[in-house]
């Protein structure tokens, strides 16, 4: 079977309130970024199922004759993880990505003749640090597979070199990056898969999108504390200490609720009316509140703390963002913040050992990149080992 080649790409996102509490039922609100993953799907034709994945030193390959033996009579799930020899002890980084892969590819052509192919995804996301590089990872994964299998129709041309998918689409390529969360959290919300394929901000209840289509320009700084740390460790540890603690830990779910309404509100405010300090003051003292009942969930760290002290120094509000328990922070910039204390700030922020940088925020969501537009996915400082790809053909049929 020979499947259609494509590059697709997603964006990564920063939770500005509602991270934990939004896997319990309460509103989350989250805005794509400019940073994003890219993934390269190219039919081979030598019998065998690849992947690169430079960001997490993963390159494997798999004799498609030998794993087709394997495919026939438990759960898929089981039996992915029977035929890598994993055991919940042994599900790393680079463990999870690929059953997530092997899990997506199995389950869209495992009735089929399967496809010989490679598959290399490379991220400007840092890996495990709380800006949705699961999720990113998992919405390309799911929307080329898709595309390669013909369950989706290639997307429609967008602008002049990328085209997008339509709603209905994109409605099934977020339900399979779901499962591929599922695989890598294990309980996620959603809500940054949703933010993955749809981009812009949006409001996450239960599962409910609403998109804000109306924000104000808001300038964030994201601080990576390079803490290494898991979701899934951090989304079982908030359910340990919800279960132990229900009549302290429920009203403080409701409280983050409330700071992400009220949030909403404002940010509401801010488009309709001239904006003013006030908006501002009342942003800040939101993020302050939700960094505090993050640390009461058990999520925060030292290396957060100090995040919050080093840019409160400069006058500036931080807290954390996405899983916590190391990762990254958001600091919001107010519009007449010099640009002098910006970079002395940031430079604060270096002189710790963390990495630091300005953010626009609202990228689009999940879209093909033609490949007949020239398009070099360039090295970076830290992933010296990927290739550069310069593509020569089309993946749009249309
Ligand atoms: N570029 C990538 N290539 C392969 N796997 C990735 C990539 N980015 C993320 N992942 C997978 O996602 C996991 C990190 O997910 P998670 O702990 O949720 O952190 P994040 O906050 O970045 O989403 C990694 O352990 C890996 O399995
Ligand atoms: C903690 C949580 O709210 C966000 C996790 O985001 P990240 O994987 O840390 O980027 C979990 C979830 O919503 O599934
Ligand atoms: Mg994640």
């Amino acid at each position: 079977m020979k499947v259609r080649d494509c590059l697709v790409s997603a964006p990564g996102k920063a939770i500005l309130h509602g991270e934990h509490a939004v896997v319990h039922g309460k509103v989350a609100l989250a805005v794509s970024l400019n940073r994003r993953t890219y993934l390269h799907l190219k039919a081979t034709s030598d019998g065998t199922v690849c992947i690169n994945l430079p960001n997490i030193d993963t390159f494997l390959c798999w004799n498609l004759s030998e794993e087709a033996g394997q495919r026939l009579d438990f759960d898929l799930l089981k039996r992915l993880r029977d035929f890598m020899g994993l055991t919940n002890g042994n599900l790393d980084t680079s463990n999870m990505a690929t059953l997530t892969f092997l899990y997506i590819y199995m389950s869209l052509f495992g009735s089929g003749e399967l496809p010989s192919l490679k598959v290399s995804v490379w991220s400007e996301l840092p890996t495990g640090a709380g800006l949705g590089s699961s999720a990113a990872y998992s919405v390309c994964l799911a929307a080329a597979l898709l595309c390669a299998s013909g369950a989706i129709p290639a997307p429609l041309k967008e602008w002049d070199h990328t085209c997008r998918w339509h709603q209905e689409d994109l409605e099934l390529i977020n339900s399979w990056a779901f499962q591929g969360e599922m695989i890598i959290h294990g309980n996620p919300s959603g809500v940054d898969n949703t933010v993955g394929t749809w981009g812009g901000m949006l409001r996450f209840l239960a599962g409910k999108i609403i998109p804000l289509s109306r924000v104000p320009l808001i300038r964030i700084l994201l601080t990576n504390t390079k803490v290494p740390r898991s979701t899934k460790v951090l989304v079982a540890r908030v359910k340990d200490r919800i279960n132990k603690f229900p009549p302290i830990m429920i009203p403080v779910l409701d409280t983050v609720d409330a700071v992400s309404s009220t949030c909403e509100k404002v940010l509401t405010e801010m488009t309709r009316e001239p904006i003013t300090g006030e908006h501002y003051n009342t942003l800040e003292e939101l993020i302050d509140i939700n960094q505090h009942l993050l640390n009461v969930m058990g999520v925060g760290h030292p290396a957060l703390d100090m995040v919050c002290r080093v840019t409160l120094a400069k006058g500036l509000h931080s807290k954390l963002t996405g899983a916590g328990g190391g990762g990254c922070g958001i600091t919001l910039l107010r519009p007449e913040t010099d640009s002098a204390i910006i970079q002395s700030t940031m430079q604060d922020l270096k002189d710790c050992g963390f990495d630091c940088w300005e953010t626009s925020i609202g990228g689009p969501g999940v879209h093909c990149i033609l490949l007949s537009y020239t398009f070099v996915l360039t090295q970076t400082q830290t992933h010296d080992s990927f290739p550069q790809i310069l593509l020569p053909s089309n993946c749009s049929s249309s």
